[in-house]
């Protein structure tokens, strides 16, 4: 039995990691839940999977949950702080990193250094700081699996090939709601617009760095640090139907891919069986009924963020972790309607020009960075007219 640690359980990945646990109760239970602010769900989850811990990082949510389950023998938390205490807890076997943005890094780095293994939704971690999280990962023995849906698949089609060198990888893109058109037209486009994805339903952020392609650039970073690619090694093309989750072209010139429906319980469950496979009920795909998998270049003029998420990762040191917070700040903006959807590109780029560079960063650095940005960005919010 695997005891999990679910950091993000009501959002979009923890509600389904929490239908695989649900589908194999003999191979799985979940030990820690937690959530930002949504006390409902989380106690709706806690009644219903039982865990050991329950955390709410919003402390000012503590006694409604607490109240919540006055009947139930769950020990509950509050604040960022136990987030990262109940990782490092001895019942736990996995930690699966779903909370979304900075939030994840230093509940990952804990966990990491309290060996546990992590199954990584969180992106931003690796974007932020991944240098010290490669490092870490190395120094305490911790296998990251990722549960991304590219990723999983590259990290599929690795599985059985040992030293086998790899020529690169290719990172499938949707090129998400406003795929083919062009920067005049994106100008206007509103939060609503951009939250409807063609093939994926997830939380918020990430379906406007879908949008943006920002999420694209999050995962070229991603995959430089969970695979050891240089950043020449890594592709991205565009493939609207989002059946091949991505691919890897060998020294030989061959070419694996990961197929399957978008459905996210497929990777969230793959990197809890791994190295095993077990059955699922989630969709198959039919090829006779999907008549065509196409693939075009991603438009890096009108969707900036592609290039500035290269040019982070070239950079190197803290330029990441500026790229993140700039865009943390920028989508929430955006959601808000302060800022329009073309200017998230703008604000992000004056931050990378403006913020303090340090080369090799601590964790203290990416701490302070991650804060001075987030000023710094929500400064220029104000002067962005909409
Ligand atoms: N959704 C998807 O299909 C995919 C997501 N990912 C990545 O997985 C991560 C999670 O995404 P997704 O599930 O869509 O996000 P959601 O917004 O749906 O869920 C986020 C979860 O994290 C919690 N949370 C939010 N902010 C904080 C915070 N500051 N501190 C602690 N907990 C917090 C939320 O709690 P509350 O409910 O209380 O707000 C919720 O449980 C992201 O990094 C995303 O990029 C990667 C691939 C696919
Ligand atoms: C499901 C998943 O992994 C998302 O990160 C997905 O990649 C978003 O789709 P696009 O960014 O390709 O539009
Ligand atoms: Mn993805």
């Amino acid at each position: 039995m695997k005891r999990l640690a679910i950091l993000g359980s009501t959002g979009s990945i923890g509600t389904q990691t929490l239908q695989v646990i649900e589908a194999h109760p003999d191979l799985f239970c979940a030990e820690v839940l937690t959530a930002n602010r949504n006390v409902k769900l989380l106690a709706e989850q806690a009644i219903r999977f039982k865990p050991n811990m329950v955390v709410i990082a919003e402390e000012n949510k503590y006694a409604e949950l607490k109240e919540a389950l006055k009947a139930e023998d769950i020990k509950v938390y509050a604040g960022k702080e136990a987030l990262s205490q109940v990782v490092a807890a001895g019942t736990v076997d996995m930690v699966v990193t779903a909370t979304v943005g900075y939030s994840g890094l230093l509940p990952t780095v804990n966990a990491i250094q309290a060996g546990k293994v992590i199954a990584l939704a969180n992106k931003e971690t690796l974007v932020v700081a991944g240098e010290l999280i490669h490092t870490l990962a190395l120094r305490h023995k911790t296998p990251i699996l990722p549960v991304d849906s590219e990723h999983s698949a590259i990290f599929q089609c690795l599985a059985g090939e040992g030293n086998n060198p790899v020529e690169k990888i290719i990172l499938t893109a949707s090129g998400g709601p406003f795929r083919g058109k062009d920067y005049s037209y994106l100008q206007s486009v509103t939060p609503a617009a951009a939250l409807k994805h063609p093939n994926w339903n997830m939380g918020a952020k990430v379906t406007i760095d879908s949008a943006s392609l920002m999420n694209k650039g999050f995962e070229v970073i991603e995959a430089k640090w969970l695979f050891g690619l240089a950043p020449q090694q890594i592709e991205v093309v565009v493939h609207p139907q989002s059946i091949i989750h991505s691919m890897v072209e060998f020294a030989d010139g061959s070419i694996k891919a990961q197929l399957g429906v978008p459905d996210m319980r497929l990777p969230i469950q793959y990197a809890l069986t791994y190295p095993d496979r077990i059955q699922s009920d989630f969709g198959r795909v039919d090829f006779c009924s999907c008549r065509s998998l196409t693939f075009e270049e991603p438009d890096r003029q009108t969707f900036r963020n592609l290039n500035l998420a290269y040019r982070a990762m070239l950079k190197g040191g803290n330029m990441p972790c500026i790229l993140n917070a700039a865009n943390e700040v920028a989508v929430e903006a955006f959601l808000q309607e302060r800022i329009s959807f073309t200017a998230m590109s703008d604000l992000i780029e004056e931050c990378m020009d403006k913020g303090h560079f340090v080369a090799q960063p601590s964790l203290e650095d990416y701490i302070q960075t991650d804060r001075e940005i987030r000023q710094e960005a929500e400064e220029r919010v104000k002067v962005f007219k909409k």
